[in-house]
């Protein structure tokens, strides 16, 4: 096995520091008790062995300002560097079983013939538009510092960039049998563009790309449901320790008409014309698909006035919709829905169709979480490719906010009775409205709408074409 070079990163001259854990936070004395310094244990990224004789000292790596509200407020002026390091001297088994990284794992570096090319994307407008600022102050120091140099930067220019890229680039490489990582910068949207890319693209053999999740996105269902959100430094620790997990997805059929909201408005045709006629229209997702309420509060939010307030523009938009502020009621939205559920004989879909046509919320999950607190399906499990569905009919929107209330408080809504909470392998609504406002659909953030008398079906994908870099299950629970 090639060892993984240790990285200096600390000039011989630089203090040793004892070190013990007191609670939460690592407590480091200098050799004559001077110079104490407490860094709390979530701030550290990881610890690498130290490039000298004695083998009892590590280099900690950790992050200053380790809050998602202080790197929402980095300023351009803000000094370079906020990821810092010390020296160790046999430093607890404690930390080292939490934080050592021994050798560079496989997704950081190339190991004798295989080669390995990464790549850091950067969704420029994502979330509030920080990711920029994370990769120059905090991710380009942190690979520095941990012996990375040569790796790929890109910053998108338009919505269309990272499918672009996965197309001419990333695709193209895994087709030659190359190793990928991808250092992604973004919310849920990157990450369905690159499942999606991988999806579409007609050869199955690809080398799964290992993708790391830096959240930087909005509501970042994803990262929140791998416990990625708690902190800036867990997501940098995941990049250097985690393994990568492949990532289940589902696939979205519409009819003919559909079109999708570039940017928030911008239409554009659905169909792929490398695929045939009846397959042209599939879009794939790893984290959500919905009609009613949720995928109208997504679009309705999703304007550069909605985005300057963050997670809390989808209760705005909630608001708005459930209270429209010009006096009309609440809508209650009108279209068949269909539920399928695969028999033991795979190749057989029972379907069955709900009494009803009136609808307020209607929501798949693969993930338990939308938000950091929005818990909307308490009993999924990151990553097991289970589909949840959670469904309401028309009810006063006091109490539709009451059970919204309820998600953010844990995810009690689902046992309340009202809520349809359910797993399934996918579903079909056949629209019956004639306002388009209403006909639109949520796939990862995404919004579609579905032409007058269309449909949409949605079913659970059994290819998994791409990875997530996690440190292990228990983490995610
Ligand atoms: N430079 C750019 N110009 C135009 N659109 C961009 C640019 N960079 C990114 N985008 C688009 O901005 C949107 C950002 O989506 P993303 O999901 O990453 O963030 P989000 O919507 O804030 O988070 P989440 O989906 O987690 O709620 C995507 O539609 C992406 O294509």
């Amino acid at each position: 096995m090639e060892m993984a070079q240790p990285v200096n990163i600390i000039s011989g001259t630089s203090p040793l520091f004892w070190c013990h854990v007191i609670g939460d936070s690592i407590q480091c004395s200098g050799a004559q008790g001077q110079n104490v310094l407490r860094i709390a244990m979530d701030d550290v990224i990881c610890i690498l062995p130290h490039l000298s004789q004695d083998k009892s000292q590590y280099t900690m790596i950790y992050l200053r300002h380790n809050t998602w509200e202080a790197i929402s407020q980095l300023e351009e002026n803000t000094p370079a560097r906020l990821v810092a390091s010390i020296l160790l001297t046999s430093p607890p088994s404690i930390l080292l079983s939490r934080y050592l990284c021994a050798e560079l794992p496989p997704h950081l570096r190339s190991t004798g013939s295989q080669k390995l090319d990464i790549h850091v994307i950067i969704s420029s407008l994502s979330g509030t538009g920080k990711a920029r600022r994370f990769f120059s102050k905090i991710l380009q120091p942190l690979l520095s510092d941990i012996g990375l140099t040569e790796y790929e930067v890109h910053q998108t220019q338009s919505a269309r960039s990272i499918l672009d890229l996965c197309r001419t680039k990333l695709i193209v490489r895994a087709n030659l049998r190359i190793s990928q990582t991808i250092i992604l910068l973004s919310g849920d949207g990157g990450l369905t563009d690159i499942v999606g890319s991988f999806h579409d693209a007609t050869n199955n053999a690809l080398v799964p790309p290992s993708i790391a999740l830096i959240p930087l996105g909005t509501g970042n269902a994803m990262a929140s449901s791998l416990n990625l959100l708690s902190n800036p430094a867990a997501s940098l620790t995941t990049l250097v320790l985690g393994r990568p997990h492949p990532v289940p997805t589902f696939v979205t059929d519409f009819s003919p008409g559909v079109q999708y909201l570039e940017e928030g408005h911008v239409r554009v045709s659905v169909h792929n014309p490398s695929m045939n006629e009846s397959t042209g229209h599939l879009r794939y997702g790893a984290v959500v698909a919905s009609w009613g309420v949720h995928a109208s509060l997504v679009a309705d939010s999703d304007t550069p006035e909605y985005r300057k307030f963050g997670a809390e523009r989808f209760q705005m938009a909630a608001k708005e919709l459930l209270f429209p502020s010009n006096g009309t009621a609440t809508h209650s939205y009108h279209g068949k829905l269909t539920l399928l559920q695969r028999n033991t004989d795979p190749d057989e879909t029972k379907r069955k169709t709900v009494e009803c046509e009136k609808h307020m919320y209607m929501l798949a999950a693969l993930v338990p979480r939308l938000e950091r607190d929005f818990v909307i399906s308490p009993e999924s499990v990151p990553l097991d490719g289970c589909l949840r569905m959670v469904h309401f009919g028309p009810i006063p929107p006091e109490q539709a906010m009451q059970l919204m209330a309820s998600a953010y408080q844990g995810g009690g809504h689902v046992h309340e009775r009202e809520v349809f909470y359910s797993e399934m392998d996918g579903f079909r609504i056949d629209l019956l409205e004639a306002d388009e406002r209403w006909r639109r659909i949520c796939i990862d953030g995404r919004i579609f709408v579905i032409e007058e008398g269309g449909w949409v079906e949605v079913r659970k994908e059994s290819r998994r074409l791409v990875g997530l870099l996690v440190r292990s299950m228990d983490d995610m629970e």
